[in-house]
This record gives C-alpha cells, structure tokens and sequence, in this order.
C-alpha cells in the first residue's frame, strides 16, 4: 500500500506526543510523510485563514483529502480501515490535514473529500496526530489480521 501523508499545523517538539506518534507512525509500513505548517498568527479568522493557504498548498496533485475536524463522521475501527484500503486505491496521495489551535478553516472542509472525526472531544492537535498515527497502524493490523487489533473486544 502507497504511503500516507500528513500535512499539519504546528512543529512536532520532542517529548511525549512526539514519543506517542513516532511509536505508531514507526510501525507503518511505509511511515507516513509529515509536513509541518508554520503556525498562522493574527485573529483566530486570520490564523484559519492562513494556515488554510499553507496547508491546501502544501497538497500534491492529485491528492485525496482526508481533513481531521469535529464536525466530520466518526468510523469505527474496522470502517476506518476498508476505507483507508479503498483511498489508497484510488492512486492519489492520501493526506491527513490536521488543524491548529484555532481548528481548520472551511476552505479546507470544502476541499476535503473526506470529514474525519476522532470523537466528539477536542483534543490537542498533537495528541491529534498521534491518534491518527495509531488509527492507521490499526488498519494495518486489520488488513494484515494482526493481533494487535482485538475485533471482538469488550463483547466475547
Ligand atoms: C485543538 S483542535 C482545534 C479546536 C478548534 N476549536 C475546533 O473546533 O476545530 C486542533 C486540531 O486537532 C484536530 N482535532 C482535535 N480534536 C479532534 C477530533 N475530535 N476529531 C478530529 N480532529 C480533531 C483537528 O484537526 C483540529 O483542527
């Protein structure tokens, strides 16, 4: 399976999140491409709107646009991974826009082709990265019937 990109606002420091991400994003085979955008500055409505700019350029062409925002569908696991297996099939670049503190402006909604939501909590856009870092290691499992993915769990 090609490669995922993750295109996101804000420098990954070193520490913890970043331990969090690398421990999943590592297991992906091949790891994700990350490109960082420089954090907007301004109003709230100006910081969107900049990152916005930053962030569509940022996209290869023709990519797949898979935005990270409350407001989208939130999968489970298992829909998560067919549908990560049928954009991967497509022939476009995956990419993962994941926004700042002031969240994804809607010029960046509008061109998603997919909403993802990882729940309805806010969480912070680094803890956000390494979410989905873990989501796509899940699929992995799933597609490649890793144990690592327990289907059955909490039920049997
Ligand atoms: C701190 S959040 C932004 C919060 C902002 N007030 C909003 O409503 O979007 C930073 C970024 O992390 C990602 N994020 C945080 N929580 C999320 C969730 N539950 N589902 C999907 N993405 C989330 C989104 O990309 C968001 O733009």
């Amino acid at each position: 399976m090609a490669g995922f990109r993750i295109i996101a606002v804000g420098r990954l420091r070193k520490g913890e999140e970043a331990g969090l991400y690398e421990r999943f994003a590592g297991r992906l085979v091949p790891p994700p491409i990350v490109t960082e955008i420089a954090e907007g500055r301004g109003s709230a409505a100006e910081v969107r709107r900049r990152e916005a700019s930053a962030l569509l350029a940022a996209l290869p062409d023709p990519a797949f646009v898979v935005a990270l925002d409350l407001g989208g569908a939130a999968p489970d696991s298992e829909r998560f991974a067919r549908e990560v297996e049928q954009w991967s099939s497509l022939g476009r670049p995956v990419c993962f826009l994941i926004g700042g503190a002031e969240g994804l402006d809607a010029s960046v909604i509008q061109r998603a082709d997919r909403v993802l939501s990882l729940g309805a909590m806010t969480w912070p856009h680094m803890l956000a990265r390494a979410m989905l870092a873990e989501q796509l290691y899940r699929a992995q499992a799933i597609r490649n019937g890793h144990p690592y993915h327990k289907a059955d769990r909490p039920y049997s």
